[in-house]
C-alpha cells in the first residue's frame, strides 16, 4: 500500500486547516500521525478516507485518487475519534453492517475481540459507555482487515489495561497479518515504541516525516550558555528555544549532522516532549 499526498490543502469557511502537504508512505508499517490540537490530523484522515474533498491537490492510494473511489475505500478502515456508530443498532448489528462493507472482514477475530473487551453483542450502542464505544471501534478496525487501518484517538474512555490490550493487539496483528496502520493519539509516551515511522503536522503543515531510527539522530536538545548554544547550532533549524536560569535549551533539526561545540550538552528529545514544545510555541504565537 502506498499513500501519496500531493500539494494537499484544505480550507474550511474561515480557516486553512491544511497547507500544501506532500508526502508518501508505504506499508506495511505502523505510523504515528501526530500533532498538537488543531494541527490538522483529523482533517487529513477524513480526506484520506474519502469523507471530504481536498480544496487543492490529491491523495492517492496505490496510484488511485481516493475521493469518490468506492473500491479503494473498502480497503481503508477509519476508526474516527467521533466513532459515528448508529445509536439504535446493537453491537452485533454494527459489526454485521461493517462485515458487508469490508470485503476482508474477519468475523472470527471480531467474535474473539468481543470477549477480550467483554462486550455483549446484544447491547445497543446507545447504552454503551465511552470506553465500550472505543472498544467497538477497535474491534471494527482490526476485524476489517483493511490494507490501511486508521485509528484516530482510539481509546477515549479506556483504562490503562484496555489500552495495553490495544497495543498488544496492534503488535500481534502486525506480525500475523501486516497492514498499514496509522495511529493518531495524544498519549504519545505510551505508544511511541510502536511507531516505525513518525509524521508530525504543525499548524496545517507537515513538519517532518522520519523513521523511528532517524528520530533520535535528527532531533536533538542542545543545552548550555546562550552564546555557546547559539554558536553550536548556527545554521541549523531550531524548533524551540527556552532560557531558564541563564541556560538555553534549543531543540534543533540536525538532519544527521553532528553538533560540535564547547560547554554544551546534547540530549535526546522524546516524541512527547517534542509535542509539548510545539504546542508551547504555538500558544506563544497565539497569545502575542
Ligand atoms: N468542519 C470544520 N469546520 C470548520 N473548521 C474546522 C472543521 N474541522 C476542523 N476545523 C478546523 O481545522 C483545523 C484543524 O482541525 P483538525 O480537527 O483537523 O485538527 P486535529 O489535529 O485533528 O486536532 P485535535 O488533535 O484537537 O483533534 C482546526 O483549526 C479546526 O478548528
Amino acid at each position: 500500500m502506498i499513500i501519496e499526498a500531493k500539494n494537499v490543502s484544505k480550507s474550511y469557511k474561515h480557516r486553512e486547516a491544511l497547507k500544501n502537504i506532500n508526502f508518501s508512505i508505504e506499508g506495511p508499517k505502523i505510523i504515528g500521525f501526530l500533532g498538537h490540537n488543531g494541527a490538522g490530523k483529523t482533517t487529513f484522515l477524513n480526506l484520506l478516507s474519502g469523507l471530504i474533498a481536498t480544496s487543492n491537490g490529491s491523495i492517492s492510494v496505490n496510484g488511485e485518487n481516493v475521493f469518490n473511489a468506492p473500491a479503494i475505500l473498502r480497503d481503508i478502515c477509519f476508526v474516527a475519534e467521533s466513532r459515528n456508530f448508529q445509536e439504535e443498532m446493537t453491537i452485533a448489528q454494527t459489526l454485521k453492517a461493517n462485515s458487508f462493507f469490508y470485503p476482508k472482514w474477519d468475523a472470527n477475530l471480531a467474535m474473539e475481540l468481543l470477549e477480550v473487551f467483554a462486550l455483549n453483542p446484544k447491547e445497543k450502542v446507545r447504552s454503551l459507555s465511552k470506553g465500550m464505544v472505543s472498544a467497538l471501534g477497535i474491534i471494527t478496525g482490526f476485524a476489517s482487515n483493511a490494507g490501511i487501518t486508521i485509528f484516530d484517538e482510539p481509546y477515549i474512555g479506556l483504562d490503562v489495561a484496555a489500552r495495553n490490550t490495544f497495543y498488544d493487539l496492534l503488535i500481534e496483528q502486525q506480525t500475523d497479518n501486516p497492514r498499514l496502520f496509522i495511529l493518531s493519539t495524544h498519549l504519545i509516551d505510551e505508544a511511541s515504541e510502536l511507531f516505525e515511522e513518525i509524521l508530525i503536522l504543525h499548524e496545517g503543515q507537515l513538519l517532518f516525516q522520519k523513521t523511528a531510527e532517524e528520530w533520535h539522530e535528527h532531533i536533538v536538545a542542545v543545552k548550555g550558555s546562550p552564546s555557546d548554544v547559539e554558536q553550536a547550532i548556527s545554521g541549523l533549524k531550531s524548533i524551540y528555544k527556552h532560557t531558564f536560569m541563564q541556560e538555553l535549551t534549543a531543540i534543533v533539526f540536525t538532519d544527521g549532522q553532528s553538533i560540535e561545540g564547547q560547554n554544551i550538552m546534547l540530549e535526546r528529545v522524546s516524541l512527547q516532549d517534542m509535542l509539548v514544545y510545539l504546542s508551547k510555541q504555538q500558544k506563544a504565537r497565539t497569545i502575542k
